[in-house]
């Protein structure tokens, strides 16, 4: 029982005592509060976690509401069978919208969504078989086990349970692999591709679940009040779920929960004090509630929740008990092609970045790719690892073409890699870091993760990723937030996450800048006990004496083109790159 779990449950009991203890005012109130928290929980995992900004959420919440509403008064449907048939109507609108709009970058996506956001508002007030702008009536009230629950105390307790299941809902996809993916997404798209996510796929899927939890919102609006129509559907509701979003901590379910209680309860306390001080002529508690969401975007740019959060210490979490590990996969045969890379050039616009580059690699080397500033090492690791593929030549990876191959796939073939920029996650924890690098190992999709049915595989992925922070010596910070790691231990971090995906060759860029010097030797010990594990490695790297001491073989860039190709020897003596690297001493690694 951790305090904050604690905590969580005097809520949930509070939370229940409420509908019964409140005048029935306020526990409409609370109802709506519910409804809309529920609501704003689906943005969470959209815009919070998955970095897509949203405007529209409103919208779908309208979508399933008409959809309950025109079903039950036109049709005579079962309320309880226009719940699925609202989500079903609702992911089918987001799924379109999504695929139409979610390969916009930037903030064409926001002002695309404002854009439908406005179009489905005009949809339903246009629309005579949704009653136009007066909306329809004559919803029927929701009944359990036959008790019609018409009376707002009962309401607001089936409100109450949506949030709730909602709420586990959400935490329980965070806390799984696809979870972790979405939270990739924030930062872009390259990691999470590096190992093995298809991010539009999960765009459109954060999409469409986000959507599916307003549009159970919706429905529990349209039951609650009997009667729907577009005004609590449009662009200023949509922006108005954002704020709660933002308020709270759009990075966090709880945070979406908090959002939605105090822009609620802080609107209705305005609205009853303020026209009593400043009279009754303007709408006052707009401006008020503006200014305080701006001032909370100036101090408080993550929400109100972290900042509540760390009242709460958190507790050691605890690790799943493991039944399942994932097998090895099978090396290759010693001395066998890893990568042919053949004439490759890469050119953006007029500057020719790699020009007419040949090297292989095979299985059980440490290759080195070296090169001045500027030489094209890491244009070459993007067009190797698919990220940036080549204007010409071939690269062929595990006896693959993987010349026009996405990221994804290639990390599928048994390839990881680091980032000379490093690239984690620092709000989560060297764990769930080094979890991610284990992604294409998983198979759970988004349901199986909504309801926690792929706990034996979660306990598998940390299992594995265990063994490798073990391996590079971060084993004891594994519930520690990376962010709070010194550079040098993110880059081990980041190792830990290649070497998560269990690689047959592992691209590291630059993994030595930042280490102490106990560090750097640590990591070639590291390093040469994976080569003799089996992994073959290809390292770009400016620490000449770690790179010296360590590779088998060596290939230097200069200006796009390749220099030399060698052992450490052969390149040392050669008068071509002693001239490259002039200023260098290249024979600081032959001690
Ligand atoms: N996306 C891009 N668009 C345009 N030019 C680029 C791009 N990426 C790299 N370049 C250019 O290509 C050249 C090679 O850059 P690259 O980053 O590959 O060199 P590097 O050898 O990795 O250098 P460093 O050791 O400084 O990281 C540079 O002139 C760089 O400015």
């Amino acid at each position: 029982m951790t305090p904050r779990l604690i905590l969580a449950l005097v809520a949930a009991g509070v939370a229940l005592a409420l509908p019964a203890l409140l005048p029935v005012f306020q526990v409409t109130l609370l109802t709506n509060v519910a409804i809309a928290a529920l609501t704003v929980v689906g943005l969470v995992l959209l815009t919070g976690v998955a970095g897509l900004t949203s405007f529209g959420q409103a919208a779908f919440m309208g979508v399933g509401a008409y959809t309950t509403a025109v079903l039950t008064t036109a049709y005579g449907w079962n309320p309880w069978l226009t719940l699925p048939a609202g989500m079903v109507v609702t992911a089918g609108v987001a799924a379109l919208l999504g695929l139409a709009t979610l390969r916009m970058q930037g903030h064409y996506l926001p002002l695309a969504t404002i854009a439908w956001g406005i179009s489905l508002y005009y949809v339903f007030g246009n629309s005579p078989a949704l009653g136009g702008f007066t909306g329809l009536r004559g919803i029927p009230p929701v009944s359990v086990f036959g008790l019609d629950l018409t009376d707002p105390r009962r309401f607001a307790y089936l409100a109450l349970v949506f949030l709730v299941l909602g709420i586990v809902a959400a935490q329980f996809l965070l806390s799984s692999r696809v979870g972790r993916a979405m939270r990739a997404l924030r930062s872009g798209t390259v990691v999470a591709e590096a190992f093995g996510a298809n991010t539009f796929a999960l765009r459109v899927q954060v999409f469409v679940l986000s959507a599916v939890f307003a549009s159970a919102a919706g429905w529990l609006y349209a039951h609650q009040q009997r009667f729907v129509n577009p005004t609590p559907f449009g662009l200023n509701v949509g922006i108005e779920y954002l704020f709660m979003a933002v308020l709270g901590g759009a990075g966090y379910v709880w945070g979406g929960v908090a959002g939605a209680v105090l822009i609620t309860a802080l609107r209705e306390v305005l609205q009853n004090v303020l026209p009593t001080l400043l009279g009754t002529g303007g709408n006052y508690e707009v401006i008020v509630l503006g200014s305080i969401i701006i001032l909370v975007l100036q101090f408080a740019r993550r929400g109100l929740w972290p900042l509540a959060e760390r009242l709460v210490p958190a507790g050691t979490p605890k690790l799943l008990a493991r039944a399942l590990t994932f097998p090895h996969r099978p090396d290759p045969l010693p001395g066998s092609l890893i990568l042919k890379v053949q004439d490759a050039v890469k050119q953006f616009g007029g500057l020719k970045a790699v020009s007419d580059v040949s090297f292989d690699v095979k299985a059980g080397e440490i290759v080195g790719l070296i090169g001045p500033n500027g030489a094209g090492k890491s244009t070459m690791f993007n067009l190797v690892t698919g990220v940036n593929p080549a204007t010409r030549g071939n690269v062929t990876l595990l006896g693959r073409d993987a010349t026009r191959l996405p990221a994804r796939t290639i990390h599928r073939l048994g390839v990881a890699r680091t980032f000379q920029h490093v690239r984690l996650f620092p709000e989560l924890s060297l764990l769930e870091n080094a979890m991610m690098g284990g992604y294409a190992r998983g198979k759970a999709g988004i349901v199986a993760s909504l309801l926690h049915l792929e706990r034996r595989e979660e306990a598998a992925l940390q299992g594995a990723a265990l063994k490798q922070l073990e391996r590079v010596g971060l084993r004891d910070r594994a519930f520690d937030q990376a962010g709070n790691l010194a550079l040098g231990q993110q880059r081990l971090l980041e190792i830990a996450r290649a070497l998560t995906a269990d690689p047959a060759f592992l691209l590291l860029d630059e993994p030595a800048a930042g280490l102490r010097y106990g560090e750097k030797a640590e990591l070639s010990a590291l390093l040469r006990r994976l080569r003799d594990e089996g992994v073959t490695v290809l390292i770009v790297e400016h620490d000449m004496d770690l790179v010296m001491n360590l590779v088998d073989r060596l290939v230097v860039m200069n200006g796009g083109q390749e220099l030399a190709q060698g052992n450490p020897q052969q390149v040392r003596d050669n008068p071509a790159v002693r001239e490259a690297y002039l200023g260098v001493d290249l024979e600081e690694g032959a001690a």
